[in-house]
């Protein structure tokens, strides 16, 4: 078998395009520009670019974008303080905290001094809370980009196996909790799971998230099963010249693809995706702080 490749890419650009169409009905009925903060603590260049290209697109669908660069031995305090600022700001709706942190900050406390409703990544304990009991939450970006690939794939998910490989908070957490909420059978796989491949191999849906280049192999994988990527990995590609790179996934592609029923490419799937629910969540956001009907299709 050879498997229909999920064009990620493709799905984001649809995403904007809705999400384009609700900015400038905001717009034009209500005169509110939704406006999405991004903060970046030092200088990494791989956020610096994710930075970059984030602010592009906010503008893009009509946004305002506001990006706040912080030197890299930023104090908490200050940090918090620009927190504070921008959750007292009517023309933000959304603030994004460009993770990793430097060591020297607390991440949960920083995370956690965001405005709930203006926590477009999902990731105050608040929303992690409400996520876990079904009610209504900012869902984590990535998990939701997931979610809305594998909704248009399948239609209902209602009764599938679905393992989520990996238990960050950022992705395996809140992609099980979303699997759940649509009635799929969840596991979720990790580092010390054992004889994984056998987890895997029940699977009809297989989510790979574990930073780890190339893991999951075509043997893990039942045959027809839906396989999503989530993992963005730079490893060196000699084969392209000295000092060479490329991106791969969790997944090892050319194997998976040929026992897959449908799968997500790295570069081009799950990552555009992410970034066109950041989008998608800051018009959400906006709609709930101005007391409007939210925007269908772009929530979980
Ligand atoms: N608070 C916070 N929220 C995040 O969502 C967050 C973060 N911090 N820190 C960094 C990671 C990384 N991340 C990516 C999103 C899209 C692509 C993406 O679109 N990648 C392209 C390839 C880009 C390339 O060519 O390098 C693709 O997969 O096709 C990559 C990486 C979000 N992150």
């Amino acid at each position: 078998m050879t498997a229909r490749i999920i064009d990620g890419k493709a799905f984001a650009a649809k995403v904007r395009e809705k999400v384009a169409g609700h900015v400038a009905r905001l717009k034009e009925e209500h005169a509110i520009t939704p406006g999405l903060a991004v903060v970046l603590v030092g200088e990494d260049p791989a956020s610096q670019v994710y930075v970059r290209s984030k602010g592009k697109q906010t503008v893009e669908v009509g946004m305002n974008s506001y990006e706040h660069k912080l030197d890299a031995d930023t104090s908490e305090k200050d940090l918090l303080a620009l927190i504070d600022k921008l959750n007292n700001a009517p023309e933000v709706h959304g603030i994004l905290v460009q993770l990793p942190l430097p060591g020297h900050l607390n991440e949960d406390l920083v995370i956690n001094s965001i405005d709930p409703a203006k926590d477009v990544d999902g990731f105050h304990i608040s929303n992690v809370g409400l996520l876990g009991t079904g009610q209504k939450s900012m869902v984590p970006c990535t998990p939701l980009g997931c979610l809305m690939m594998l909704r248009d794939y399948h239609g209902s998910l209602s009764g599938m196996d679905a393992v989520v490989i990996g238990r960050s908070n950022i992705v395996g957490k809140p992609m099980a909790q979303l699997l759940l909420g649509d009635s799929c059978t969840v596991t979720i796989a990790h580092s010390r799971t054992k004889d994984i491949q056998d987890v895997t191999r029940r699977a009809d849906i297989v989510v790979a998230a574990v930073g780890r280049p190339e893991m999951v192999t075509g043997d893990w994988i039942k045959p027809g099963a839906t396989v999503i990527d989530v993992g963005i990995n730079r490893i060196d590609a000699p084969d392209k010249g000295e000092g060479q790179t490329r991106l791969v996934g969790d997944c090892h592609f050319d194997s998976c693809a040929e026992v897959a029923g449908a799968i997500t490419p790295v570069p081009g799937g799950v990552g555009p995706m992410t970034i066109a629910c950041l989008l998608a969540n800051t018009v959400t956001a906006c709609c709930r702080a101005n007391g409007l009907s939210e925007p269908e299709g772009l929530t979980a």
